[in-house]
């Protein structure tokens, strides 16, 4: 178990680099393993997440090697295997080795994938995909055993009854070698997924209209990579850099963002009275304005993402009134509430409505990080204050945030991580 330890109360200045985006790396890792030759990543995060998937890979005979931001995946000597547990369990994203196990071998066995615990998230649209493609699922012993017939998988039109990001890059995955054209409907929009066709066409995919509502894509027969695929900027650790930098900075730029990937987190910026100055590449907060109270409510992309509805709660802590949150796709997402109320933070969830007023009387505690964004929230929270305070659970974090005690220091803050094992 690893202590995140932090002595708040320090003002935040200096610059941050974003990292690349952990939604993108975890679903690129298992896409690499439909490629027929090595594979290179770069701007690879140094996160948690991107661990576990190496120890999957290494499950597989997929050699993989990880250095400061480069990573190479070998699944030329790959063996189907299945994957009924262990590393699985640690994160959501490996039911896309579902997809990705189906696409290369026409069969899968793969545990239910762990994950944060932001309630319930059925996987019922990633199983109508698969089945659309002509598999037959099984859902037995905790694991999902996914086979396609002797003909292998077909391209068929599979209209998605929700947008899911992970039900659309699932069936990506296993369409992009089977026979014939698929098309997705209604299909998530979020930048990641695009990231994610871009790399398989880089591969000789034929995936177009990838960042819109319908995605084509017509299988061939062998991905070979010939180049290296860098990985877009985590849009969502960005926000959280300018939440920080909004509520307790005093000169923060934030480098490497697409700005427009940040569209409706900087509109909701704008309207709490935060200023910024958006660069090409870049965003700098000076700090210091008052903020006004608004109201956020959560949607899939282009809307505001449901990762960022925990860390801009630190900017609402600061203003004059009450700001509500609606989170529409994950509404038991609270398990941060009692953790802030606990440092002092007036925050209450209500008949699906999240209530933050402002908060002065804010105290370091012992608390515990439940999930990624709750982690980072508390996190916020705990610079915010004059004390110390102890997250416990702190690997919830570091599963998704790359170098964070580092990019923390460079900032001024007191930030240290503990390893108790
Ligand atoms: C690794 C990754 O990329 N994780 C992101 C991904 O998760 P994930 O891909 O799991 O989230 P989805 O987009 O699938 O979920 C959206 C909504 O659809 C529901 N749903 C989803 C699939 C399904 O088969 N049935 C169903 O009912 C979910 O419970 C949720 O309410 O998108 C979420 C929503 O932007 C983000 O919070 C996560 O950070
Ligand atoms: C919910 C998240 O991640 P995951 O889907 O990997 O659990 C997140 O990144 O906020």
């Amino acid at each position: 178990m690893k202590k995140m330890i932090i002595r708040g109360g320090k003002k935040l200045s200096g610059e941050v680099i974003i990292g690349g985006a952990k939604n993108s790396t975890v679903a690129l890792i298992p896409a690499a393993i439909l490629a027929d030759t090595p594979v290179h990543f770069d701007s690879v995060p140094d996160i948690l997440d991107v661990h576990n998937l190496m120890k999957i890979l290494d499950q597989m005979n997929v050699k993989s090697e990880f250095n400061e931001g480069n990573l190479t995946v070998d699944p030329t000597m790959i063996k189907d295997e299945p994957l009924p547990g262990g590393a699985i369990k640690s994160l959501r994203a490996s039911y896309y080795f579902m997809g990705a196990l189906l696409g290369r071998f026409g069969r899968a066995i793969v545990g239910f994938p762990g994950g944060d615990n932001i309630g319930p998230r059925p996987i019922d649209q990633h199983i109508k995909g698969f089945k659309a493609l002509g598999a037959e699922v099984i859902e037995e012993d905790d694991a999902v055993i996914i086979t396609s017939g002797p003909e292998g998988l077909k391209g068929a039109r599979i209209f998605m009854d929700l947008v899911s990001v992970g039900a659309t890059i699932n069936i990506l995955l296993a369409a992009v070698r089977a026979k014939g054209t698929t098309v997705i409907e209604n299909a998530a929009k979020e930048p990641e997924i695009i990231d994610i066709a871009t790399f398989l066409n880089n591969m000789g995919a034929h995936i177009r209209g990838a960042g819109t509502g319908e995605i084509r894509i017509q299988g061939v027969d062998s991905l070979r990579a010939v180049n290296t695929h860098t990985i877009i900027p985590d849009r969502i650790e960005a926000g959280t850099y300018l939440s920080l930098a909004a509520a307790m900075g005093e000169g923060v730029l934030v480098k490497n963002v697409i700005t427009e990937h940040l569209d409706s987190f900087l509109a909701k910026l704008s309207e709490m009275g935060v200023t910024f100055k958006v660069n090409e590449d870049s965003i700098f907060v000076p700090g210091g304005d008052e903020i006004i109270p608004i109201e956020v409510t959560t949607s899939p992309y282009p809307g505001f993402a449901t990762d960022l509805q925990q860390p801009i709660t630190a900017v609402m802590i600061k203003a004059a009134g009450e700001s509500r949150i609606v989170d529409t796709l994950y509404p038991e997402r609270i398990k941060h509430i009692p953790e802030m109320q606990r440092m002092g933070v007036k925050i209450e969830s209500k008949d699906g409505v999240i209530r933050i007023n402002q908060s002065t009387e804010l105290t370091g505690q012992t608390v515990y990080a439940d999930e990624i964004r709750a982690g980072a929230a508390l996190l916020e929270v705990a610079l915010m204050t004059n004390g110390t305070t102890v997250i416990e659970k702190a690997e919830n974090i570091l599963r998704g945030y790359d170098c964070v005690v580092k990019k923390m220091t460079n900032l001024s803050a007191d930030v240290e991580i503990i390893d108790e094992d």
